[in-house]
């Protein structure tokens, strides 16, 4: 299913699994070409840019949405880091193909997101995992109440699209909007990934 993936070469850095969780950087000024300045009407949200990133992929694309936005930032971190090993999807019995082969495997997330109620719209990055969002995502997906809020899913891969991915994730939450996602790519830049936030219609808190 993933034959076509190319990354295995730029390694993952699972060391590097610091949360910058909520890193604060809504400030009053905003620096960034926001085009929705014309579709401001009654009500700005506030916007949570949540991801996670075996191998430093998904975590590019994240930070430019949370720049573009100015947007809060969460990684979701697993408790127990995936290692290389893990992340052979060559090996039929390495970490990622067990749990991926179980659709009910929740790996374990280290933290949390504080005040999930203040956040409106949601982005949720992850990387393809034999078609689908890593187990995790899962995990983090039935952590919290979503009732009321626009989910956003993105995801980066080898190649493959989101597929059914996003659509198996919705299902695990209840009263939420889910947006139809987007596959972005680690190489595009900051504005072009705003140019598909930008075209979502969405109006955002700056
Ligand atoms: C266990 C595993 C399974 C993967 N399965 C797929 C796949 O089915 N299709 C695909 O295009 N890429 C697949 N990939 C490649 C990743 O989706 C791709 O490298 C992604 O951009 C990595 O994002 P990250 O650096 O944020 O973890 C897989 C990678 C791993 C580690």
């Amino acid at each position: 299913a993933c034959g076509n993936s190319a990354s295995q070469t730029e390694q993952p850095s699972t060391e590097d699994t610091s949360v910058e969780s909520k890193a604060d950087t809504n400030s009053a000024e905003n620096s960034t070409d926001m085009e929705n300045t014309d579709n401001q009407d009654v009500q700005d949200h506030k916007v949570l840019v949540a991801y996670f990133s075996a191998t430093g992929t998904t975590k590019g694309v994240a930070e430019h949405i949370a720049n573009g936005l100015n947007a809060d930032i969460y990684e979701i971190v697993p408790e127990d880091p995936y290692t290389d090993a893990d992340l052979n999807y060559n090996d039929n019995n390495s970490r990622t193909t067990i749990e991926m082969n179980d659709p009910n495997a929740r790996p374990a997330i280290s933290g949390s997101v504080e005040n999930m109620e203040q956040y409106d719209i949601i982005f949720v990055g992850y990387p393809i995992w034999w078609g689908e969002a890593p187990r995790i995502v899962s995990t983090f997906m039935e952590s919290y109440d979503f009732s009321g809020k626009t989910i956003v899913p993105f995801c980066t891969s080898g190649g493959s699209g989101m597929g059914s991915s996003a659509a198996n994730l919705e299902q695990l939450t209840t009263g939420a909007q889910w947006l139809s996602g987007e596959h972005l790519s680690g190489s595009d830049s900051q504005d072009e990934v705003m140019e598909w936030v930008n075209g979502l219609g969405l109006n955002f808190e700056e």
